[in-house]
Parts: C-alpha cells; sequence; structure tokens
C-alpha cells in the first residue's frame, strides 16, 4: 500500500497533509514515511522466510538517523561503505554483528574501526585491500572475518552508472583471482573466510542477470570448500529496482526475488546476507517543492520549482525518471506538456521534459515521488543553496529529522587566510 494517497483533495503522507509540512517547515523538503519504510522491511523478510537471511540495509540509500533506527527498530542490519557509514548505523543501534563493510577503497582507519567495533564481515574487493586489512588486524590483535566480493562479469542491464558487476568496472575481484586469492587468506595469520559476496548493480529490472551472477556463485562455493575453505555466509548484494514511472513494466516483486534465491542457493546451507537499499526507502520517500514561476517559452513551457539538482540529482546524473504529480489533487484536469526545471544555473537542472502535467499556478506544491533513496544524500549545496530539510512521519505525527542548513551555516565552513584578513 501506498502511504502517500490524496485524501479531500489533497496529497498526504500517511495522516499528515503534506500542505502542512510545506506551512510548517518550508519547501523543498523531502518527506519520508515511517509505514512504508516498516512495510518494506516486512515485505522483504517474507520473501526470504525460510532461510537464514539477515538483512543488512544499504546505509547509502539514505542514512538519516532517524529513518535508520527506524529500520534497526523493525531489525535490519547494515552494509556501510565509510567511517561516517559505520558511525551512523552503530549510533541508531545496529548491532555491530549486523554490520558489513564494503567499498573499494577502505582506509586502515575505516578497518581499525570495523574491527574495534566486532562487525559481521568485511566485503573484501582487491588483493592489497586484503593485505592491508591482515596488517591492520595484526596490529589490533584481531582476526579480520572476511568475504571477498567477486565480479561475475555480468550485464545487470541497468543504467551505466550503476552497474558494477563487469570485469571492466572497478568493483569486485576478477574471477580468475578469486580462488587464489581464498588460498592466500588462509596463509594470512590475522584473516578469516567467511563467505563469498556479490553486487552486479543498482535498479535491477530483471531477475535473470542476478541469477547468472548467484550461479556463478554456487559453483565457486562448491569448489572452495572442496579445497578446504569454510564458507558460511553469501552475500547477495542489494540491487533490486522499484518501480519509477507508472505504467510501466514492474520490477519482479521481492517475492520473485525471494524465490530465485530460494532455488538457486537454498541447498548451500549457507546464512544468506542481503543489502537492499533502494527498495527500503526509495518509494518510502518525496521530495516537496513549490511552483515558482510558469514560463511560457517559444517553444517549451517551463515549471520553475524551487527544488533543483543539488537537492536530487538523480536525474541530471542518471537520466532518470521519478513521478511529480500535484499536491492538489488534479483528477479530471487536463494535462499539457511542460518541462520541470531547478533554479540552478546549468541546463541539466532538468527533474523531466515535455511531461504532460495539470495546470498548477505559481505557489503551489509538487511531490517529486520515489525520492526516499539516493536523494538527501546525494545532495550538495551548489549555487550556495543550502541543504533542505527532511522530515519523518508516523501515522498523525511528523518531525522534522535534519532542519534546513542555515546560510550561516553554509558560509561559515568556508576559511579565509590572514593575508585576505580585512
Ligand atoms: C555493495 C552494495 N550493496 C548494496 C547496494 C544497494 O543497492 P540498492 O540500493 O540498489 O539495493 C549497493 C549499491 O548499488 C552496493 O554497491
Ligand atoms: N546513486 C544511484 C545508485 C547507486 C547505488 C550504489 N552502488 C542511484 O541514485 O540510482
Amino acid at each position: 500500500m501506498d502511504h502517500f494517497q490524496y485524501r479531500g483533495g489533497h496529497l498526504f503522507a500517511e495522516d499528515v497533509p503534506l500542505t502542512d509540512i510545506a506551512e510548517q517547515v518550508g519547501t523543498p523538503v523531502y518527506v519520508y514515511s515511517t509505514a512504508t519504510l516498516e512495510r518494506h522491511v516486512n515485505v522483504f523478510r517474507d520473501a526470504f522466510e525460510g532461510l537464514d537471511a539477515l538483512i543488512c540495509y544499504a546505509v547509502k540509500a539514505n542514512s538519516n538517523q532517524a529513518v535508520l533506527k527506524t529500520l534497526a527498530r523493525a531489525g535490519t542490519g547494515a552494509d556501510v561503505v565509510s567511517l561516517g557509514e559505520l558511525r551512523r548505523a552503530l549510533a541508531a543501534g545496529i548491532p555491530a554483528d549486523k554490520i558489513v563493510f564494503a567499498g573499494v577503497g577502505k582506509t586502515p582507519e575505516e578497518m581499525a574501526a570495523g574491527l574495534d567495533a566486532g562487525i559481521l564481515q568485511f566485503n573484501v574487493e582487491s588483493a592489497p585491500e586484503l593485505e592491508m586489512l591482515n596488517t591492520v588486524a595484526g596490529q589490533r590483535s584481531r582476526t579480520a572475518p572476511v568475504s571477498l566480493r567477486v565480479n561475475p562479469d555480468v550485464d545487470a542491464k541497468t543504467h551505466a552508472k550503476i552497474s558494477t558487476g563487469r570485469s571492466e568496472n572497478k568493483f569486485g575481484i576478477s574471477w580468475t583471482q578469486v580462488s587464489g586469492l581464498y588460498d592466500r587468506i588462509r596463509d594470512l595469520p590475522h584473516l578469516e573466510a567467511v563467505g563469498v559476496d556479490v553486487h552486479i548493480g543498482s535498479q535491477l529490472t530483471a531477475l535473470d542477470p542476478l541469477k547468472a551472477a548467484f550461479t556463478k556463485v554456487v559453483s565457486l562455493v562448491r569448489s572452495l570448500r572442496q579445497n578446504g575453505h569454510v564458507i558460511r555466509h553469501i552475500d547477495l548484494g542489494g540491487g533490486l529496482g522499484i518501480p519509477y514511472e507508472p505504467g510501466s513494466a514492474p520490477p519482479p516483486l521481492p517475492s520473485d526475488y525471494g524465490r530465485m534465491v530460494r532455488e538457486t542457493l537454498g541447498g548451500l546451507d549457507c546464512r544468506i546476507i542481503l543489502e537492499p537499499g533502494r527498495l527500503i526507502a526509495g518509494n518510502a520517500g518525496i521530495l516537496l517543492t513549490k511552483l515558482l514561476y510558469d514560463k511560457h517559452g517559444d517553444e517549451r513551457r517551463f515549471y520553475i520549482v524551487d527544488a533543483a539538482m543539488n537537492d536530487l540529482s538523480r536525474p541530471a546524473m542518471y537520466e532518470a525518471y521519478h513521478d511529480i504529480v500535484p499536491v492538489n489533487d488534479p483528477s479530471g484536469t487536463e494535462r499539457i506538456p511542460v518541462d520541470i526545471v531547478g533554479p540552478v544555473c546549468e541546463s541539466g537542472d532538468t527533474f523531466t521534459r515535455a511531461r504532460p502535467m495539470p495546470v498548477v499556478r505559481p505557489g503551489e506544491l509538487l511531490a517529486i515521488k520515489s525520492a526516499g533513496a539516493y536523494g538527501a544524500v546525494m545532495s550538495g549545496t551548489y549555487n550556495s543553496r543550502p541543504l533542505v530539510p527532511e522530515v519523518l512521519v508516523n501515522g498523525t505525527d511528523f518531525h522534522v529529522i535534519r532542519p534546513r542548513q542555515t546560510l550561516d551555516d553554509l558560509l561559515a565552513l568556508d576559511r579565509t587566510p590572514d593575508w585576505l584578513a580585512d
């Protein structure tokens, strides 16, 4: 069920009219639904019933503390890719033994923090990283639990910028090097191989590439076990896509994904780790924005809104589609083709082109949907636009979970050297 619904002519987030949030917090503002976050965790968990499965939410998708606490209470672990994300996950109450640490460029400091916290495993992506982890673990008299992230060289059939499982990508260990590196782990005194990890990309809309990658992993696990390696975990990464565009073919359901995983890996007697990000947070959030101007160009009509590419970069970065709807119910009104653009001085600051939209008047609100994942976390301050606030709704309540950055805070980040002092 969608927790962003029209009621009495206005769009609500759960039981809160979005107009109330805009009035009290201003726009642009990200709005998240607690009920949707919880529902997504439960649907995903149900899809893996009967398997020993651990959901390690990919913190990169949305790392707000209140979101992480909501997910921690729903029982998820975390997939982190930096010291900052590790700190956030721990601060939100996610137990260290439910945290996996990924990423191609972990620093010794990050490795030390993960070891000290006692995380479940490091997903290691290269031979030199393996050596470094052994050194850092040795210095701390610890043994680091390791899964190697393998690169299965499978085309995930997604946008090139979010595809990670081809041999040309920087991610994962080449198939030809994998078994040699597991042997190397056996020789290194401060490492213990506990599993295999794979992640081929994000916003995946077909199961076939995932199945192809997992099938390769199954034969790898069998051969590693034959060579005496104890493989207890299989980390399947994240990547399952979500519906962004109404009317387009929907991505596979979590239940279809769960069935495929059970069929492909069920017989291996392993703990299955899953790292969904977008699936949990994407459709749990919107970006609420206000129409500033309705500009009639010679060739096109522009809705100029107060949100911009610095607030939500996905359309500019990946030509991503986001559904955009007026907060006042437009049912029955005619549609006109408009470009919806932000105020930033870039032509790429465009949320959509020639999209049939209802007539909206300046001052009225629009909701940019499916913005809960890779939205606020990827925002910036280009054009000296302060970071926008985030709000979490829970039933009839809502709370500002990150206030709007003030211009004073933004300016205070810069330092003036002595030679420029007045
Ligand atoms: C290693 C890893 N795990 C999990 C994720 C989360 O992916 P998604 O948000 O598509 O589920 C990503 C991002 O693509 C990733 O790189
Ligand atoms: N930032 C991407 C997803 C990246 C996934 C992380 N590897 C997006 O918005 O679609």
